[in-house]
């Protein structure tokens, strides 16, 4: 198996273990539950989407990214705190921070400046293998966590998904597949990514998604991910009742990311 993700999760297992050495987990946790402003400092990341989507719009968490495996750098002129305030300003429902360093020239201190920018949730993006990483997006400010199946021992998974809810964070379990996303309903999140790109090959389809509609429950609320690029995208996600969305590319090559968001959207 020598797969992109394979490659990414060992890069994670490493950096986990270096951070660790520096701070360990009993003092990470420590510092974040005693952490006044970190208890009570939290956007709802799945209220917001919720919101725009009972006022008839489309949910939009757009993704602050530099850059990544597949596509190379996506936008030189990278301003974190702009892009924020640019997307906010334009509609989106929440943020998405990569804040992976070396796939996608991220940075914690990226979705910091992000935040601080605008009033809007955000997302941690990246590929989280340890309970340490839970303690570490709350940390940085993160209102919400992704959690991928492909990359995650299932009972591990739900041991980070209690984590984040105790600590006040939403969770985004994603999925790309039927098996994946039987074990994503064995979690309590009604937040349900759908990523249309496969991340061993990175193939992407926006089939991936409206195949896998007829296997969710009603009560749950799915994020379509990845290759939306054209109003058509997201005709054909809305007419299939598909509301949500998280997008980068589209967005990081526009010289106003917030304007391009609303042409897509608008
Ligand atoms: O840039 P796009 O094609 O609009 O995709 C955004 C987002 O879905 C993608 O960045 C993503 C989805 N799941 C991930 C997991 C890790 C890293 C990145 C991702």
């Amino acid at each position: 198996m020598s797969d992109i993700l394979k490659k990414i999760l060992d890069v994670k297992a490493n950096e986990v273990a270096a951070a660790k050495k520096v701070r360990d987990l009993a003092s990470l946790r420590r510092d974040v539950e005693n952490d006044k402003e970190l208890r009570t400092n939290l956007r709802g990341f799945e209220a917001s989407l919720r919101g725009k989507i009972a006022a008839g719009q489309a949910g939009v968490i757009a993704e602050v990214k530099k850059a990544s495996p597949s596509k190379g750098i996506l936008r030189d002129d990278f301003q974190p705190a702009q892009i924020a305030e640019s997307y906010a300003k334009h509609g989106a429902a929440c943020l998405s921070v990569l804040t992976d360093v070396q796939f996608f020239q991220g940075a914690p201190d990226y979705l910091k400046q992000a935040r601080a920018a605008c009033d809007i949730p955000v997302l941690r993006k990246d590929f989280l293998v340890d309970l340490y990483q839970v303690y570490e997006a709350r940390s940085w400010g993160a209102d919400c966590i992704l959690l991928i199946v492909a990359a995650l021992d299932h009972g591990l998974m739900a041991e980070m998904e209690a984590c984040a809810h105790a600590l006040g964070m939403d969770v985004l379990v994603e999925v790309h597949d039927a098996d994946e996303l039987a074990a994503a309903l064995k979690l309590k999140t009604p937040l349900l990514g759908i990523n249309n790109r496969n991340l061993r090959t990175f193939e992407t389809s926006l089939q991936t998604t409206i195949g896998l509609l007829p296997r969710i429950p009603a009560d749950k609320l799915v994020v379509t991910e990845s290759g939306i690029l054209t109003p058509d995208d997201v005709k054909t996600m809305r007419d299939a009742d598909v509301h949500a969305f998280l997008v980068g590319e589209a967005f990081m090559r526009a010289p106003e990311p917030g304007v391009e968001l609303q042409r897509l959207f608008g």
